[in-house]
């Protein structure tokens, strides 16, 4: 308790953190909502303890971590007290899924943006069970395979001609959203579909799942909640597009359930399929368990692409070091140069899995994540938190952590993944909580790293990648991700392959 007490204290030294009567540290949230993220780790950085007390209006208010200790205990040790709640979570609450609406607050300022509505403990458990099967896995190869021969590398081939200015970023939202509609019901949005002059397709579905995800992001943003309630009340300007796009996103999801289930082709090899063989789900879950799949899995790798090759246009020694390997990769199972790797191969890059992972570090697509207080409890650092108010850990503060990853914390070094040996030696979940921890933990942390060496392989090869403006690093925008701000510039050139070719 005496702890506590000590970091309230010091808490108030801080000066840009101060608790006023009655409004708490509202007045200093509100003045750095431009730079929310940007200033929220200054102030955890600064602190002895890594937490924050936050204190609103009334009795809200909670923590914000970046201490491993405090994130142990609240994703594993204690975790049955640390549910979302509605508050804690926006997706908990996504109007695509059916669990109604949370009330919003300034809370909600603090409030991480996630990426799926919770799974019900049985639905969590036939999702694991099934994403730990090699099949599924077999698929999902076969998937991100297929996208990359037949439109990411025909569509910078066709950039290349053009010598177009081409958005990386946006690029790879379309490449990923193919591919996890293609997983969750093995169904083709097109979404990277273009023609000769590089003019990129729109897809009524993607679309309005993109209008749906932004638009709900966006609440999260009003200064004054009730503004976007009366927006919706009236149905006016983007809550009805909201309204719209989400009937749009689950009538065609509904369609797709119907007509799997009259299908005599019983094949299991999407999720839908494992889903409907597996368990007794009413078309309604199916379709809400469908839908946070793609929520999930649409923007993390995405966002965590982009960032990377930003990382790597800033760094040509990671750039030789990962060429390097995919080279001698290539020889070493003489493939030809063509050919795209396969499971075993990916799996034999620690370097370029080393790198992705502290692309990762840096900029992890979950920025803050939340959960609510059941009962009255003391975070191991001391902090207390009362039932009902919110407990929130900053994975993009702890990767900036002296303590946590030593002095170059601020720089892009993928040798601090490596063994003497050069395997890769992954890091605690609870210091390196990018895939969540504990019993909630990323259930799709395999297919992300399947699908990101995958097309890192395939673009390092083929192509050069000219990051424009490389030199300033990027604006983030916190939307359900953290996203490059504007995109990713780049223009394209393409290599000519080298390497052995197959005797
Ligand atoms: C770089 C890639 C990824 C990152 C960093 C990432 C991160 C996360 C995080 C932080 C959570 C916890 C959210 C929470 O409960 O608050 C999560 C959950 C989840 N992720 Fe990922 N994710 C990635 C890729 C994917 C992919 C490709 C899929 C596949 C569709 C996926 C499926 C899921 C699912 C289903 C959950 C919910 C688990 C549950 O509620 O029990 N993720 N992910």
């Amino acid at each position: 308790m005496a702890i506590s007490i000590r970091y309230s204290l010091v808490l108030k030294e801080i000066d840009s953190l101060r608790t006023y009567p009655v409004v708490g540290t509202l007045p200093d949230f509100l003045k750095n909502r431009h730079r929310f993220l940007e200033w929220v780790t200054e102030v955890l950085i600064k602190h002895p303890a890594n937490t924050i007390a936050v204190r609103g209006p009334g009795d809200v208010g909670g923590i914000v971590t970046a201490n491993p200790m405090n994130v142990e205990h609240i994703l594993k040790t204690n975790f049955e007290n640390y549910p979302k709640g509605s508050a804690a979570s926006p997706w908990t609450a996504y109007p695509m899924s059916r669990q109604g609406l949370p009330t919003l607050t300034w809370r909600t300022v603090i409030s991480r943006i996630e990426e799926s509505p919770q799974m019900i403990p049985a639905q969590r458990k036939t999702a694991s069970f099934e994403f730990s099967k090699r099949s599924l896995r077999n698929f999902v190869m076969e998937t991100v395979q297929q996208e990359i021969q037949n439109r990411l590398i025909p569509f910078l081939q066709t950039a290349t001609k053009t010598n177009k200015t081409i958005d990386l970023q946006d690029i790879f939202e379309r490449f990923t959203f193919d591919n996890v509609c293609m997983v969750a019901f093995n169904y083709d949005p097109k979404f990277l579909f273009f023609d000769d002059s590089c003019n990129l397709s729109s897809s009524p579905f993607a679309l309005a799942f993109a209008n749906a995800a932004n638009i709900t992001a966006e609440r999260f943003r009003y200064a004054l909640p009730f503004l976007w309630k009366l927006k919706k009340h009236f149905n006016i300007g983007s809550e009805a597009i909201l309204k719209q796009s989400i009937s749009t996103v689950r009538d065609f999801a509904m369609k797709i359930i119907r007509s799997r289930r009259s299908s005599t082709n019983k094949e299991n090899t999407d999720l839908l399929s494992r889903f409907i063989i597996s368990t007794n789900n009413s078309d309604e879950l199916l379709r809400d368990i469908i839908i946070s799949f793609i929520l999930a899995g649409r923007e993390t790798t995405s966002s965590t692409l982009a960032w990377f090759f930003w990382l790597l246009s800033t760094t040509p020694q990671v750039e030789g070091k990962i060429i390097r390997e995919l080279e001698s990769v290539r020889t070493q199972f003489q493939k030809g140069p063509s050919e795209l790797f396969d499971y075993q191969e990916l799996q034999e890059m620690q370097y370029l899995h080393a790198a992705v992972s502290e692309a990762l570090r840096l900029y992890p697509p979950v920025a803050v994540d939340s959960r609510a207080c059941k009962e009255d409890d003391v975070m191991p650092d001391g902090s207390i938190v009362k039932k009902g108010q919110f407990v929130a850990y900053n994975a993009y503060a702890m990767g900036r952590l002296e303590a946590i990853w030593g002095r170059d914390c601020g720089s892009f070094v993928p040798e601090r993944w490596l063994d003497e040996k050069g395997m890769f030696r992954a890091e605690s979940p609870y210091r390196f909580p990018a895939f969540h921890a504990g019993p909630r933990m990323c259930l799709g942390k395999e297919m992300g790293y399947i699908q990101m060496k995958s097309i890192v392989a395939c673009v390092m090869e083929r192509f050069e990648i000219d990051v424009l403006g490389k030199d300033q690093c990027p604006k983030h925008f916190l939307s359900l991700t953290m996203r490059i701000k504007g995109g990713l510039p780049v223009r394209v050139r393409e290599k000519k392959m080298k390497g052995p070719y197959r005797i």
